[in-house]
């Protein structure tokens, strides 16, 4: 049986301020998983192996909009989002059963983009 409550991380691409300043995108996903490197670590012994470097988190969904890969940001569109999220809680709203959606997140982080859309 499915969860009641999924969990979704969506990657936005890095913003103009971001690339102004060479900011380096960390965050690399596949499948329902996302990885961040801790750059800080990079060169330094202390933080041992690769698995100290980077950290691998899990999710229901994993969206990533900041490849440069097209192919990949095709498939992480509002479409699918919506198609993966929305409709179900819609759908348990109709059939009468209390239901929530909310995001979460840093400001400019792309809550309102994924809520709202365009
Ligand atoms: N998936 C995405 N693909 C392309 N651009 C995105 C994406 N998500 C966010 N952005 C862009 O990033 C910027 C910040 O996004 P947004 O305003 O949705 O953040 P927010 O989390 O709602 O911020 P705040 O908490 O300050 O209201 C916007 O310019 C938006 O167009």
């Amino acid at each position: 049986m499915a969860s009641n409550v999924r969990v979704a991380v969506r990657v936005r691409p890095l913003s103009r301020k971001e690339t102004d300043v060479q900011a380096r995108n960390i965050i690399s996903t596949g499948g329902n998983c996302i990885n961040i490197t801790n750059v800080k670590a990079e060169g330094q012994p202390e933080f041992g192996d690769h698995r100290e470097r980077v950290k691998s988190f899990t999710f229901d969904y994993c969206y990533d909009n900041a490849s440069d890969c097209i192919e990949t940001t095709e498939l992480a569109s509002q479409e699918l989002v919506y198609q993966d999220l929305g409709t179900e809680v819609l759908q348990a709203a109709f059939e009468g059963y209390n239901a929530c959606m909310f995001a979460y997140g840093q400001t400019g982080t792309g809550k309102t983009y994924t809520m709202m859309g365009y």
